[in-house]
């Protein structure tokens, strides 16, 4: 029944653990999506951010997704599907005021713009309201955790949480141990990565962690290559799906991530090695950018979508 899979789903992981309560700070891609496997895993879930109008859609996502999930789990029992998307939706909660919510909290998760100054000002006021034991984390793609933990002053309870997009399909997440990050607390952020039904592996606070000081430089040679008419988009994308194995060519997945999230962490490496040519801005993202064609999410990018 619905019941005895959430329970399996949900319960003997979270009764016994030290994260239950958690607050998700961004509702765009990638803050719905965690707090979508939190709920799913029978945390109690508080997801945060500026506009009452962003949370409406944020919770139309999470639907959304929940309801191509149970379209298999629940094949041929609807009934139980739609009452399993609503007992999700029972653990999420919303809000437009973070520092309210946090009181109650034992993990925030921070997935709001990759900008380092904006997510210094969020925890640095977060710091100041949340209980002594509240870890938190950010889901930056590249930024130092060490950078944005500078701004509090619980460095022994601060790490690193990178989920992959999208975050219910996608098993892995880097567990990031900062200079300051403390045993406790990443073993804290171990078990909560595999509460969340993921494959957690563990690393350090250096520039793209694992995947991204991979991925990165082999986006930004597909844009080079692009740039330089030494292939078009499509056949770039065809080649390494058909050549290399991967779901998605490197055109989609830009799209798929978003623009101004790919436009903020190359600028980012771009400022740390400004002599590096490889990170030197490209005029076609720029250009995309400006135009608000952002990728996936505004119906355009590289690709159209409508
Ligand atoms: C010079 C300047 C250049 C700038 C360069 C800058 C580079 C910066 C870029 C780095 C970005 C890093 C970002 C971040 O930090 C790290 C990341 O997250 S990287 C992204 C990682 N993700 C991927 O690589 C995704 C690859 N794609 C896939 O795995 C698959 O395509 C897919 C997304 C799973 C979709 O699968 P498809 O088969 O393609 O499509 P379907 O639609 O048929 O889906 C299959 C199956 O999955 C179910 N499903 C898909 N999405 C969801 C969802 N959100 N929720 C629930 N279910 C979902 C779908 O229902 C299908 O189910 P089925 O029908 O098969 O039962
Ligand atoms: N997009 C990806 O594929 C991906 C993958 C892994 C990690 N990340 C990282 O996750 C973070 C979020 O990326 P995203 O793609 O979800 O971005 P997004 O633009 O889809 O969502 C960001 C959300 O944060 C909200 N926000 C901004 N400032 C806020 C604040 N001060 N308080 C509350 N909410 C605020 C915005 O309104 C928006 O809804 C970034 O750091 C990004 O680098 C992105």
């Amino acid at each position: 029944t619905v019941s005895s899979i959430t329970r399996t789903l949900c319960s003997s992981a979270v009764r016994n653990a030290a994260i239950k309560h958690v607050t998700v700070i961004g509702g765009g891609l990638m803050g719905s999506g965690i707090a979508q496997v939190a709920a799913v895993t029978g945390h109690s879930v508080v997801l945060v951010d500026t506009s009452e109008d962003i949370l409406k859609n944020s919770a139309k996502n999470i639907q959304g997704s929940l309801k191509r999930v149970v379209k298999k789990k629940f094949a041929d029992k609807p009934e139980a599907g739609e009452e399993f998307v609503q007992k999700v939706m029972n653990n999420i909660s919303t809000s437009t005021d973070a520092a309210s919510v946090v009181q109650k909290t034992d993990l925030v998760v921070e997935a709001i713009v990759e900008n380092l100054k904006v997510k210094q000002a969020l925890f640095s006021t977060l710091d100041k309201v949340a209980p002594a034991h509240t870890i938190f984390v950010s889901n930056t793609s590249s930024l130092p955790i060490a950078d944005i933990a500078s701004s509090t002053a619980r460095l022994d309870r601060f790490g690193g949480l990178h989920f992959f997009n999208p975050v219910p399909m996608m098993k892995l997440v880097e567990v990031i141990k900062a200079a300051g990050t403390s045993q406790q607390t990443f073993d804290a952020l171990l078990d909560f990565t595999k509460a969340l039904g993921k494959h957690p592996v563990s690393c350090k606070d250096t520039p793209g962690f694992i995947v991204n000081r991979l991925l990165v430089p082999y986006m930004l040679e597909a844009v080079r290559l692009y740039e330089r008419g030494h292939g078009s988009k499509e056949d770039i994308d065809v080649a390494m799906k058909l050549g290399a194995g991967y779901p998605m060519g490197p055109f989609e997945l830009l799209d798929y991530v978003g623009l101004d999230t790919s436009k903020f962490i190359i600028d980012g490496w771009y400022e740390k090695e400004p002599e590096n040519p490889l990170f030197a801005p490209s005029p076609l993202l720029n250009k995309l950018v400006a135009e608000g064609k952002l990728g996936k999410k505004t119906g355009e990018g590289f690709y159209k979508y409508k």
